[in-house]
C-alpha cells in the first residue's frame, strides 16, 4: 500500500487531491457533539495543504436515502474542519454537480474544500456495479489523485471507497496507516486473555462478526442493543428492546459453539428498562427501573446494563491482556443510561493490558463521559470497520489502496 508520504515526496503542489475521509460525526441538530473523526483526518489534510495541493475532502454522514436531505448535510463538519485547520474551507452544496465543480475549480494551491454528503447520490452505496461506477467516474473528474483516509468506512464497498481509487493514483492517508498498524497487532500476536466487549445499536452489522470472534477471543461480553437478541434466544422476554429476530437461530448457534469451544460468552444479568426511549435533547430524567435480565416486561425496553452486570463485566475485564471494545453498553447520550458504558470504559482504563476502543460512537462516549483518551491503548475511528478488520476480512477500502 503506497502511503501519503510517498505522494508528498513526489510532490503534490497544484494537484487536486481527493481525500475520502469519515466525517460521520454525531450531531445534535447542527451541533457536532464529538469532533474526534474530524480531528483524526487533520494530519492528512494539513500535510496536503501545506504541500500546496488543492484538497477536496469528501465523506458520508449518517444514512440518508440516496437523495439530498438537509438533516444529513456535511456543512457543520466543513465549518468545524475550517476551525480546526485555522483556515477557510470552501463548501460545495452538492457532490458532483455545478457547485462541486465550481468549488474545486476555484481552489488555489494549498486550499481545502469539502463537498456535500456522498450518500446524497444513490450511486455511492448502490449494489449495482454500473451505478456505482458512474458515480465514481463523476467523482474522479474532480481530482487528479486519491487519498483514502476514511478508516471508519473501509468496510463498505461504496463508490468513493472502492471504485474511485481504481480510477486515480491512490495512496493511504496518515489515519488509515495508523489504524491498520495498531489493529494488525490484534490479529498477529494477540496477548491472552483476549476479551472483546460488544454493544451499540448496529446490531445486524455486528452480530455476524461474532461468528469469527468465537475463534479468536477468549471471552465475549455482550451489552448495548446487541444483548437482547441473545436474551431472546435464551427464551427470555425482551419487551420492546432492540431485537434482530431473524438472527435468533444464528445467535443460538453462537452460544452453543462458545460453550463447545470454551469461549466465555457473557450476557447481562440485569438491565435498566423503561417504557420509552429517553429524550436525548432535553435529557429529562428517565427514571429507569432495574430488573433481572429474564424479567423484562413486554411493554418495556432495555436501555443499559444494570449494576450487577457492570460489576460482572468489570471483573471479566480485570485480568485481560488484550481488550477490544466496540459499541456503548447503553444509551450513554442520556445520563440515566450512561453508567454501563462508564463502567466498561473505567475497566479498560484500569486494565494493565493493551486496550483498544473502536467505533465512532464508542470513541465519542469515552470522550463525552470525561475519560482521558491517553488512558486507552488506542481509540479507533472505525466501529464496523475495526471489527471486520479483526475478523480477518478483506476490506474493500483497504484492498482498493493495495494494488
Ligand atoms: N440498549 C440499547 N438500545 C438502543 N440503543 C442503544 C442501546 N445501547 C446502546 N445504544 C446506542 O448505540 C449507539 C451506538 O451504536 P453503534 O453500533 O453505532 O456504535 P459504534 O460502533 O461505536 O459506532 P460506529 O459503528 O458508528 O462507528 C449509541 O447511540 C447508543 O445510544
Ligand atoms: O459510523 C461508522 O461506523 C462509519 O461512518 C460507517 O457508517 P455506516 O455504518 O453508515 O456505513
Amino acid at each position: 500500500m503506497k502511503t501519503i508520504d510517498e505522494l508528498l515526496t513526489d510532490g503534490v503542489a497544484g494537484k487536486r487531491v481527493f481525500v475520502r475521509a469519515d466525517l460521520n460525526v454525531p450531531l445534535d441538530g447542527t451541533t457536532i457533539t464529538d469532533d474526534g473523526r474530524i480531528r483524526a483526518v487533520l494530519p492528512t489534510v494539513r500535510a496536503l495543504a501545506e504541500a500546496g495541493a488543492r484538497v477536496v475532502v469528501a465523506s458520508h454522514l449518517g444514512r440518508p436515502k440516496g437523495a439530498p436531505d438537509p438533516a444529513f448535510s456535511l456543512a457543520p463538519a466543513a465549518a468545524r474542519l475550517g476551525e480546526l485547520l485555522g483556515a477557510e474551507v470552501a463548501f460545495a452544496t452538492d457532490t458532483v454537480g455545478d457547485s462541486a465543480q465550481a468549488t474545486v475549480a476555484g481552489l488555489a494551491d494549498g486550499q481545502v474544500a469539502v463537498i456535500e454528503n456522498l450518500r446524497f447520490n444513490a450511486g455511492e452505496t448502490s449494489k449495482d456495479d454500473a451505478e456505482r461506477a458512474a458515480f465514481a467516474d463523476a467523482l474522479a473528474a474532480l481530482a487528479d489523485v486519491y487519498v483514502g483516509d476514511g478508516f471508519g468506512a473501509v468496510h463498505r464497498k461504496h463508490a468513493s471507497v472502492f471504485d474511485l481509487p481504481a480510477r486515480l493514483p491512490h495512496y493511504a492517508g496518515h489515519l488509515i496507516a495508523t489504524e491498520v498498524g495498531v489493529l494488525r497487532k490484534l490479529t498477529e500476536d494477540v496477548q491472552r486473555p483476549y476479551v472483546v466487549a460488544l454493544g451499540g445499536a448496529k446490531v445486524s452489522d455486528k452480530l455476524a462478526v461474532i461468528d469469527q470472534l468465537l475463534a479468536k477471543a477468549d471471552r465475549l461480553l455482550i451489552g448495548g442493543g446487541m444483548a437482547y437478541t441473545f436474551l431472546k434466544a435464551k427464551g427470555y422476554e425482551v419487551g420492546i428492546s432492540l431485537l434482530q429476530e431473524d438472527q435468533i437461530p444464528a445467535v443460538t448457534e453462537y452460544m452453543e459453539r462458545a460453550e463447545k469451544n470454551g469461549v466465555e460468552l457473557v450476557l447481562p444479568v440485569d438491565v435498566l428498562i423503561s417504557t420509552e426511549f429517553p429524550d436525548l435533547k432535553t435529557k429529562a430524567p428517565a427514571n429507569p427501573t432495574t430488573v433481572a435480565a429474564d424479567a423484562i416486561p413486554a411493554d418495556q425496553e432495555g436501555l443499559d446494563i444494570g449494576p450487577e452486570t457492570r460489576k460482572l463485566y468489570a471483573s471479566k475485564l480485570a485480568d485481560a491482556a488484550t481488550v477490544f471494545w466496540n459499541g456503548p453498553m447503553g444509551v450513554f447520550e442520556h445520563p440515566d443510561y450512561a453508567e454501563g458504558t462508564k463502567a466498561v470504559a473505567q475497566a479498560l482504563v484500569d486494565s494493565p493490558g493493551f486496550t483498544v476502543v473502536g467505533g465512532g460512537d464508542s470513541a465519542a462516549a469515552v470522550r463525552t463521559l470525561g475519560f482521558d483518551e491517553n488512558a486507552f491503548g488506542h481509540i479507533s475511528t472505525g466501529g464496523g470497520a475495526s471489527l471486520e478488520y479483526l475478523e480477518g476480512k478483506t476490506l474493500p477500502g483497504l484492498a482498493a489502496l493495495e494494488d
